[in-house]
């Protein structure tokens, strides 16, 4: 029986390569974003390399679009086995200068959008009466608080909590929770924290934000989509079945807990 998988936020960047790794490893996927054109787009690829897939449009942030995502896949796949809380959204700001509406706008993305996932796909596994696996996208960010990025290593720090709490509380329904925890990746996210970075310092020049970030990776590169997607393929097959509540670092060596 081949299992079925949801990622958020898959239409690129992280997603898509996690998204790409479970199609490789033999998972129906579900191929989901909030921005349609680019989802299209992804799911064309996908099916043009002959893997089974569908795409679902909707926004993380309402509980009804999460509870809709499971529903249209159970339609169409069946069943549901693996949901990976991966859409994100990052802010760089002086705290000092941190307004309601950021505030909102990540915790709603960030927090609200995992809690509202994990309901969703815990109940359907619940239902099933099978197994399941949730897994997060937290980061470095959980781990450690960085300056600039208050409001989403605030928010990355939640993600951690939920999972630790969630984890405890499924694990009666052999429901497993974990979460992936990056470092430094060069996706659109890095791109528009460097534009923002440079726009809040005197004397930052384009690129030199990442460079710094990246310059004090112990194995010396940043990272890459396979990179994060070798832990989610790990995190989603039966070899990790006796591991919850953890949030693991990929990092190439950043962070040391
Ligand atoms: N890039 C990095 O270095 C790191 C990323 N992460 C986390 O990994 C995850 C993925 O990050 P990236 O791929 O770098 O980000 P990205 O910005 O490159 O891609 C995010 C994707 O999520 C989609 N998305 C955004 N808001 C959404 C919403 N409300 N509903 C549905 N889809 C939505 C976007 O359209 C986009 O396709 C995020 O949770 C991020 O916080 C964690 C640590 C490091
Ligand atoms: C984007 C992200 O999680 C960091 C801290 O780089």
């Amino acid at each position: 029986m081949e299992k079925v998988a949801i990622v958020t936020g898959s239409a690129e960047g992280l997603g898509k390569g996690i998204a790409h790794r479970l199609c490789k490893d033999g998972f129906k996927v579900v191929v989901h974003d909030i921005n349609e054109p680019v989802l299209n787009e992804t799911v064309k690829e996908f099916k043009e390399s002959g893997f089974d897939v569908i795409g679902v449009v909707g926004n993380v942030a309402k509980r009804e679009d999460q509870f809709n995502l499971v529903k249209e896949t159970v339609e169409h796949f069946g069943r549901l086995d693996v949901f990976v809380n991966n859409a994100g959204v990052d802010a760089v700001t002086p705290f000092l200068q941190v307004e309601e509406e950021e505030l909102n706008r990540l915790f709603q993305i960030n927090v609200n959008g995992t809690v509202f996932g994990t309901q969703a796909a815990a109940k359907q596994f619940i239902k099933q009466e099978t197994k399941g696996k949730i897994i997060n996208a937290c980061s470095i960010a959980g781990h450690e608080s960085y300056e600039m990025l208050s409001t989403y290593s605030a928010t990355k720090h939640a993600v951690r909590s939920f999972t630790h709490s969630s984890a405890k509380e499924l694990a009666k329904h052999q429901i497993t929770v974990n979460a992936y925890c990056p470092g430094i990746a060069k996706t659109k996210m890095w791109d528009r924290i460097d534009e923002e970075m440079v726009k809040h310092s005197d004397n930052l020049k384009p690129g030199e934000a990442f460079e710094q970030y990246s310059s004090a990776i112990a194995l010396q590169r940043y990272q890459t989509p396979e990179d994060v997607a070798n832990l989610v393929s790990f995190l989603a097959s039966d070899d990790s079945d006796y591991i919850t509540g953890q949030t693991i670092l990929t990092d190439g060596g950043l962070v040391y807990r």
